[in-house]
């Protein structure tokens, strides 16, 4: 069984990827980490910063998290991202992306020992 800390792995981080002229980076990216079976998944965000980045965010202070859970936590310096949105047009199985590169704070909920990210919250 995946843990939920692979499933963050494998839905949220491309440490050697990136989206800038690559109109096509989130209909390869969601099919590749398995994000289109079942249903095209409607809003993923991919981060291009180094694993131990990412992990460090959970040491940064509490806030709340959308859900209400007081377990989130938010990075303490912009990050390179790629927001995926399924398209209009998109019809299940042929997911269809849109592709946006951001440079953003993200905000991931953290749980466990050792306490990594498990949730990817929002951007701001
Ligand atoms: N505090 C917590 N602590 C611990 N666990 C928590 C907590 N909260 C939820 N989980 C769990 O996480 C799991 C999960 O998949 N939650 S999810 O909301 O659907 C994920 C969102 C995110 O993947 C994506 N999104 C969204 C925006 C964006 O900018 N970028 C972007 O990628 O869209 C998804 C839907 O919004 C689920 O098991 C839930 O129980």
């Amino acid at each position: 069984k995946e843990s939920r800390a692979m499933k963050f792995q494998r839905q949220h981080m491309d440490p050697d990827g990136n989206s800038s002229n690559n109109s096509n980076y989130c209909n390869q990216m969601m099919r590749r980490r398995n994000m289109t079976q079942g249903r095209c998944k409607p809003v993923n965000t991919f981060v291009h910063e180094p694993l131990v980045d990412v992990q460090a965010i959970c040491l940064q202070g509490n806030i709340t998290c959308k859900n209400g859970q007081p377990n989130c936590h938010k990075s303490s310096s912009s990050m390179n991202i790629t927001d995926c949105r399924v398209t209009s047009g998109s019809k299940y199985p042929n997911c269809a992306y849109r592709t946006s590169q951001k440079e953003r704070y993200i905000i991931v909920a953290c749980e466990g020992n050792p306490y990594v990210p498990v949730h990817f919250d929002a951007s701001v």
